[in-house]
């Protein structure tokens, strides 16, 4: 099967790329034009397709969300029916920022969205664009998805870690990192299996476990990464930012298991390989 994935330089489009997946970047296919993209997947001979591509700076959003709703929300709706006109299936990639955060027990695909910003609202929109498409679609929200590639937490605590001993970090907010690497697999598993069961169409989940907190994370960080930083605990309202966020990004990842056979990954295990390649001489 041949399958073609909209983003290139992303940190998932990467990881799709080494796994063989063709990729198209911005200057084939620019999500800011959305009959564009459905021309692309009208002339290729791709027989699934996969949407890597998104508008991805949380706080910039809040300040550019015509450009946001239209990579976000307009054209995942102009692939997905382009998808559906073909009759070939789509693996949507989206997000826990679509839930409030409300809570403390992981949020079921079916539990009610209600985004607290311009990304996670502008994402929702590209959701149900999908949705209503009539295309076989798997729409995979993920979080905190980390690689050696691109911006990512990981890469700002190295950063970061490099020039201070001591940081303070968010510990209110809970979810599950997740390594581009597993979610690439991920979608490349639900796009051939979409293809011989279109029945399998839905929402699912995909996060790292175990979840913890921010500021967790950046201590297994930098006791993974051999540096000596001190990381105090905060809470979210220590850190104003333009995009609120979620507390609670714990995702229930049960379906996805039952209908692909695909388990959370651990991110331990994902951090130690991230952090061999950013350190590869
Ligand atoms: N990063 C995260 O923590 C999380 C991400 N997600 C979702 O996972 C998916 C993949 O995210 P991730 O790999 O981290 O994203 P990145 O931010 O690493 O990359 C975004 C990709 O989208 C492309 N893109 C942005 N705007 C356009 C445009 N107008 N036209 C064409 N391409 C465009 C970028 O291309 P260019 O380099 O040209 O700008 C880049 O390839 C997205 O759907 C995202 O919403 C979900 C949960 C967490
Ligand atoms: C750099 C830094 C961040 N933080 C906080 C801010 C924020 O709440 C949290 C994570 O920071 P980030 O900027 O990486 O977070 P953010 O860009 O919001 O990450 C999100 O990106 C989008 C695309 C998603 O879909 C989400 O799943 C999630 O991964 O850490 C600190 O507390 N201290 C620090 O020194
Ligand atoms: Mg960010």
């Amino acid at each position: 099967m041949s399958l073609l994935a909209f983003g290139q330089t992303g940190q998932v489009a990467k990881e799709l790329a080494r796994l063989g997946v063709q990729t198209v970047g911005r200057a084939e296919a620019d999500l800011s034009d959305p009959q564009a993209c459905a021309d692309f997947i009208a002339a290729t001979d791709a027989n699934a397709i996969i949407n890597a591509a998104a508008y991805t700076a949380v706080d910039r959003a809040e300040t550019e969300e015509a450009l946001a709703q239209t990579v976000n929300g307009d054209a995942p709706g102009a692939i997905a029916l382009a998808c559906a006109a073909k009759g070939i299936p789509l693996v949507h990639i989206s997000t826990d920022y679509v839930f409030n955060g409300a809570g403390q027990a992981p949020f079921a695909p079916d539990h009610p969205t209600a985004p607290l910003g311009v990304y996670g609202r502008t994402k929702l929109a590209g959701e149900d664009a999908v949705r209503a498409s009539g295309a076989a679609h798997a729409i995979l929200r993920t979080s905190w998805v980390f690689s050696a590639h691109g911006a990512n937490f990981v890469k700002t605590m190295l950063r970061l870690g490099a020039e201070r001993d001591a940081l303070t970090v968010v510990a209110d907010q809970i979810g599950g990192p997740t390594s581009a690497r597993a979610i690439a697999m991920a979608c490349v598993t639900m796009a051939k299996a979409l293809q011989s069961d279109h029945s399998k169409s839905g929402t699912y989940h995909f996060s790292g476990a175990p979840d913890v907190s921010w500021a967790e994370f950046a201590r297994v960080i930098f006791k993974e990464a051999g540096l000596s930083v001190l990381v105090t605990d905060i809470p979210s309202s220590d850190y104003p930012t333009p995009a609120k966020r979620p507390l609670n990004s714990r995702l229930d990842c049960a379906a996805t298991s039952a209908g692909f056979g695909i388990a959370r990954p651990d991110w331990r295990a994902g951090l130690r390989d991230v952090l061999a390649e950013i350190q590869k001489p």
